[in-house]
């Protein structure tokens, strides 16, 4: 799998350093708070992960599962809800987990939904933020690192549902894409 890579842009390291500096930022921001964390998955769900155990705070954690993508590389457009969350959110301060903006679809989307149901706040903390994808009006609250407009793949980011379990960010190999 690892030889499917071109490039590491982003190491272990750095993300695990990145994680505890957001995590830190967040415990401080969401103290007293009891915020609802929502994945997005399947893609954040190492950050997820990573990142929850940084944040010393009690928070509630929920998956919501949105797709746009399906197996290529651009988006179609459309946003689906493949699975909605558990929580209620009315009245919640809400935190969505994401491991990539790029088209910003997907976030816009769920911005306004969970506006929609009368959060009492709505914010973004997303591991990777890539402005040359952005079609929809999505600004990040909290950006861990900005990548260049190329697919990225690991740490969550998938290319047909491979990758994900890389521990660091990367991108493929040319060929990778033609086979
Ligand atoms: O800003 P956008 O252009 O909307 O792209 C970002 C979204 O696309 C990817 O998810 P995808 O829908 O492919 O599902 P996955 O997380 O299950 O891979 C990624 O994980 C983000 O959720
Ligand atoms: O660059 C990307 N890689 C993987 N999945 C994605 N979903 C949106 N952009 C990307
Ligand atoms: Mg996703």
């Amino acid at each position: 799998m690892q030889s499917d890579i071109k490039e590491v842009l982003i190491t272990e390291k750095e993300i695990a350093n990145k994680c505890a500096e957001i995590g830190e930022q967040l415990t401080l921001e969401y103290k007293d708070k009891f915020p609802l964390l929502v994945g997005v998955l399947k893609g954040a769900t190492p950050f997820m992960a990573d990142l929850s155990r940084y944040i010393d705070t009690h928070v509630e954690m929920d998956f919501m599962d949105v797709s746009s993508y399906g197996s290529g590389t651009r988006s179609s457009g459309e946003v689906k809800i493949l699975k909605d969350l558990d929580a209620k959110v009315e009245g919640r301060d809400v935190l969505i987990v994401e491991d990539i903006i790029d088209s910003g679809l997907t976030l816009s989307y769920l911005v306004d939904l969970f506006k929609y149901r009368k959060a009492n706040s709505v914010k973004i903390v997303t591991l990777l933020d890539k402005p040359g994808g952005r079609t929809a009006k999505i600004k990040a609250d909290i950006v861990g690192f900005e990548v260049p407009n190329a697919f990225v793949v690991g740490y969550g980011l998938d290319y047909n549902e491979k990758y994900r379990n890389l521990p660091y960010i990367g991108v493929l190999k040319p060929e990778v894409y033609s086979v």
